[in-house]
Parts: C-alpha cells; sequence; structure tokens
C-alpha cells in the first residue's frame, strides 16, 4: 500500500517546468509539467488510513509531510530536472482535512481528522439547534454537516487537553492540507508562512462567502479563536519562496482544493462550464460566475477560485463521499478483489447487477440528501446475487449518485447538462464511464490529460508568475481523448433509477439521534 509508484518521463524538451504537488485523500503525488500542460513525470506514494472508530477517519500528518517530500524529489528526479529547471510550484489538496500544530515545534498535535470523519455529528445537530441550520448556510454556502472543517476545529479544541488555552495563547496554528505543506515548504518552524486560499477557507464553514473574510459571528459560535486561523489568500499569487530542501528558493504561487483544481485544470472558466472529477469520493462542480448561486436541491455553493486580485468565481458543487473508496473497501476490507482495476473485469464478468443496488452510506449521504444518519445498505439481495453482480453494483452505485447531482444541479443553475467533463482515478474503468453515460443520459468526455487536480494547480501556479498568460493561453491545451455516449434504453434507465431511489430511502434513518 505505500509503495511509491512512478510513472512517464518523456521527451518533452527543455524546461522551464511548474511542479504541482496533490496531497489526496488517499495518497500525496508530485507532477512536473511542460508549457503545453503535458506530463512529464510523476511521482505517487499512498499513506496511511487510519480508523480509530467506526466512522472516524484520520491520517498522519507527519507521514503526509514526509511522502511530500519524497514524492517532489521523485518527479524532478524522473523528469531528470533540478530544481533551476521549475518555475513555480502550485498546490492543491484534499479539502476540509483538518490538522491543528504547535507553532514553535511544528508537531500536529492531533493526527489530521479527515473530511470523512464522522465524529462531528452530534456537535453539529447541537448547532443546528442552537444557532440553526440556516445561519451557517447564509453566510458560509454549506450546510451544517460533519464534513467542514469547523466542527473538527471545535471537536480537537474541546478534546485535547489543555488545547484551548494554548490556541488561545497564540500558540496553535490551524489549516487544511493546504496550509500545512505550505507552511512546512516555506520554512516551517523558520518562519514558514500560514495562509490557506480562498477556496479551501470556503469548505471550513467559518469563512463567509461574500467577504472571503473569517465570519466573526461564526467563529464565535463554534467557539474558535481567531489567533488559530491563517490568512486567506487568493488561489494564484506568489505566498512565498520555498526555504530548504529540494525547492529551495522556488516561489509557491498556487493553492486550490482539489475539486476547484480539477475544475481549473478541466478549464471550466465560463459560466455553466463543469466537471466530474472520480476519486476517492466524487464531486461536481459546475462554474457560476461571479455570483454565489443558492442552493434549493441540496448542493454546495462554493468558491471556484480566485487569480490574483481579480473577482472570485463562485461554483455550485454536488459532493459524494464514497465512489472510489467503496471499490478500496472492496479490495482491503472484503478482499473480493485484489486492485481497484479487477473491479471492472468482476463486474463484467456478468451481464447486470442481478437486481442489486449498493448505497455506500459509509460517511452518511452527502448531496443532494446530507443525511448523517444512514449508512450503507445492499438492497434487492436473493440467493441468485453473486460477488460479480456486487461488483456491478458498486460501479452503478457511483453512476446513480452522480445523476442524482446532475438533476440537483439543472434544477439549481437552469443548465441543461449536454456533456460531462470527467477525470479521476476511477475514469479508466471504461465500464463504469459507459455506465455513468446510459445513465445522465448524455455524453462523458475525458480530456488527454487526466491529472487535471495538479494540471489545475500548475496552471494556476504557472498564471501567477507568467509562465502562461491568461486563461486563454490555458483552454488552448485542452484536449478529447476519449467520449462515451449513451447506449441504454429510456424504459430501463427510469425503471433502475426508480430502484436506486428505493435503495437509497432505506440507507436512511439507520443512526438513532443519540449515537
Ligand atoms: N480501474 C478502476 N476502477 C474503479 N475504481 C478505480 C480504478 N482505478 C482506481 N480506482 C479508484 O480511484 C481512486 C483513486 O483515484 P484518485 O483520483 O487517485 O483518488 P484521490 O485523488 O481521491 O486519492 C481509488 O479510490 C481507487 O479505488
Ligand atoms: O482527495 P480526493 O480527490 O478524494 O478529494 C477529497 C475532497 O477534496 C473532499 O472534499
Amino acid at each position: 500500500m505505500t509503495d511509491p509508484h512512478t510513472t512517464g518521463t518523456s521527451s518533452h524538451g527543455h524546461g522551464p517546468f511548474i511542479a504541482a504537488i496533490d496531497q489526496g485523500t488517499t495518497s500525496s503525488r508530485c507532477i512536473v509539467f511542460d508549457k503545453d500542460g503535458r506530463i512529464v513525470s510523476v511521482h505517487q506514494k499512498e499513506h496511511e488510513q487510519i480508523f480509530p472508530k467506526p466512522g472516524w477517519v484520520e491520517h498522519d500528518a507527519v507521514e503526509i509531510w514526509t511522502n511530500v517530500q519524497e514524492v517532489v524529489a521523485g518527479a524532478l528526479d524522473k523528469a531528470g530536472i533540478t530544481a533551476a529547471d521549475v518555475k513555480a510550484i502550485g498546490i492543491t489538496n484534499q479539502r476540509e482535512t483538518t490538522l491543528l500544530w504547535d507553532k514553535k515545534t511544528g508537531e500536529p498535535v492531533h493526527n489530521a481528522i479527515v473530511w470523512q470523519d464522522t465524529r462531528t455529528d452530534a456537535l453539529c445537530k447541537e448547532l443546528g439547534r442552537n444557532v440553526g441550520q440556516d445561519r451557517f448556510r447564509r453566510e458560509t454556502g454549506l450546510p451544517l454537516a460533519s464534513y467542514f472543517s469547523g466542527p473538527k476545529v471545535r471537536w480537537l479544541l474541546d478534546n485535547v487537553e489543555g488545547l484551548r488555552e494554548r490556541a488561545e495563547r497564540g500558540e496553535i496554528l490551524f489549516g487544511t492540507m493546504d496550509s500545512w505543506v505550505i507552511w512546512n515548504l516555506t520554512g516551517g518552524t523558520e518562519g514558514g508562512v500560514h495562509v490557506t486560499d480562498v477556496t479551501n477557507a470556503s469548505r471550513t464553514m467559518l469563512m463567509n462567502l461574500y467577504t472571503m473574510k473569517w465570519d466573526d459571528k461564526i467563529l464565535a459560535s463554534m467557539e474558535i479563536p481567531a489567533a488559530v486561523l491563517p490568512e486567506i489568500r487568493s488561489s494564484s499569487e506568489v505566498y512565498g519562496l520555498a526555504k530548504g530542501g529540494i525547492l529551495d528558493g522556488i516561489p509557491v504561487a498556487s493553492a486550490l482544493g482539489d475539486q476547484q483544481a480539477a475544475l481549473f485544470g478541466q478549464t471550466c472558466f465560463a459560466e455553466g462550464e463543469a466537471k466530474s472529477t472520480y476519486g476517492t469520493g466524487t464531486f461536481m462542480l459546475m462554474n457560476t460566475g461571479e455570483t454565489p448561486v443558492n442552493s434549493y436541491n441540496g448542493l454546495l455553493t462554493t468558491v471556484g477560485y480566485r487569480i490574483g486580485d481579480q473577482k472570485a468565481v463562485y461554483a455550485l458543487e454536488g459532493s459524494i463521499a464514497v465512489t472510489g473508496s467503496l471499490v478500496q473497501w472492496m479490495r482491503d476490507q472484503m478482499g473480493l478483489i485484489n486492485s481497484a482495476a479487477e473491479i471492472e473485469t468482476l463486474a463484467l464478468s456478468v451481464e447486470d447487477n442481478g437486481g442489486a443496488y449498493f448505497v455506500p452510506a459509509f460517511s452518511g449521504l452527502f448531496a443532494p440528501y446530507w443525511r448523517s444518519d444512514a449508512r450503507g445498505v445492499i438492497a434487492g439481495l436473493t440467493r441468485y446475487v453473486t460477488k460479480a453482480h456486487i461488483a456491478r453494483a458498486v460501479l452503478e452505485a457511483t453512476a446513480w449518485q452522480t445523476r442524482e447531482i446532475t438533476d440537483a444541479m439543472t434544477k439549481d443553475s437552469g443548465v441543461e447538462l449536454t456533456a460531462l467533463k470527467v477525470d479521476g482515478g476511477m475514469t479508466s474503468n471504461n465500464l463504469l464511464m459507459q455506465t455513468l453515460s446510459d445513465f445522465l443520459d448524455a455524453p462523458v468526455v475525458r480530456p488527454m490529460v487526466a491529472e487535471t487536480t495538479c494540471l489545475g494547480a500548475a496552471y494556476a501556479a504557472g498564471l501567477a508568475v507568467g509562465f502562461w498568460p491568461d486563461t486563454d493561453a490555458l483552454r488552448a491545451n485542452w484536449r478529447r481523448a476519449a467520449e462515451w455516449t449513451p447506449r441504454m434504453d429510456a424504459e430501463q434507465r427510469e425503471r433502475e433509477y426508480k430502484n436506486w431511489l428505493k435503495a437509497v430511502e432505506r440507507s436512511m434513518g439507520w443512526l438513532e439521534e443519540e449515537e
């Protein structure tokens, strides 16, 4: 699980290049890009997933920082270049995952609490009762849910002994993974900069979506001292120079949450353009222009990106907690497959799902339901069902959940889906992509560079240092690599969609209030 994995070097000529670091949920990777936005080298390393209790998910932030340094060195080595060839570094990251660390020693006070972790459910319910659901959604664009960072910070302050006092004395720093990586890259205890960008800040539930500043009233209601917070900056600007280490002296010039980075990498710069990224979870974002669009159908309002001192661009987001991680679960916990790719072979060994529907509500249900009381179910089981049918149901779960999001997106934005741009690790699964096109009844297109998350971070960093002149130059790099078109009979689609929705209902209400 922790073996480093490198791919591809090529003869893309001589630099300069941009290096992007993607600190993801499953792994950290570094990709070196050339001026045409082509991949020169990749180095990637998985980190441990820590599950201390049902519903809890943690990461060791020190392991992550060690891996980040290793993948950077690996990617430069593989490309046959040194830091002198790198014009800027871009950062992108799993969002919401929350870390508090000691400013003086640089040591985390606790493992990072990962976005999927549900330990703050009860706290969120309490905040909802005391402060009101709408209050948070109005200012931050987010429903009160354990997914977001604010409640996780509060949990740490309440549960790590003596931490609140230390935080109030200004000894503790909070950050999502972008802040942690940038702080360490720029010197750590030796003057590291403590910043985050607007996209990551928009996922904390602590930033006001309209002013782009930390919201004092929300901080007060969450009982979080302002002293722990990083400075909110744009997504594309030089935050500081890397200090020490292999990248010493190179500008750190972008930060975007990974899903916003993918929106950027897919060059969705115009209002109405959307992408969906299939990784550990799945996240569909639609660019909605310079004003936030409220959702009435269970989507999030979030910041898409902000380039330097230009106006921020907003997005609507449909977040699905469990997609690729369900495939991992089939591999690691169930032992039904040996590799993620094997799920396709297994699923293809049968014609259909044999009547089984798998609702992977492992962290409750995210969009469009936001039900923390839901838990996973497999519905429709009979003696007929084999592991191959379950494999098929696993893939279909991702496609049906996307269908629910696209339906909500159309209702909220008024934009009909004409084609879906996709990316992420799961898009190498052809059966899944065909199923997706069938269930959406729309073409699904994948670009030449499927690593759009890193590409987006590289683009934003490159813009900040003048490596690329403007977003039009980036658009010119987008090329289609693959397309799937619908082949499913409409009646069958609607019949199966109804079954899916019935299965979803059965996943809800599993947890009682006091649990
Ligand atoms: N061929 C495949 N079929 C289905 N799922 C896959 C396949 N290859 C990878 N995955 C899943 O995709 C995820 C990895 O994708 P990636 O984009 O690297 O994720 P992340 O950025 O969230 O770490 C894993 O959860 C893995 O189970
Ligand atoms: O690391 P990923 O690609 O699973 O993305 C995680 C998301 O940012 C969570 O909001």
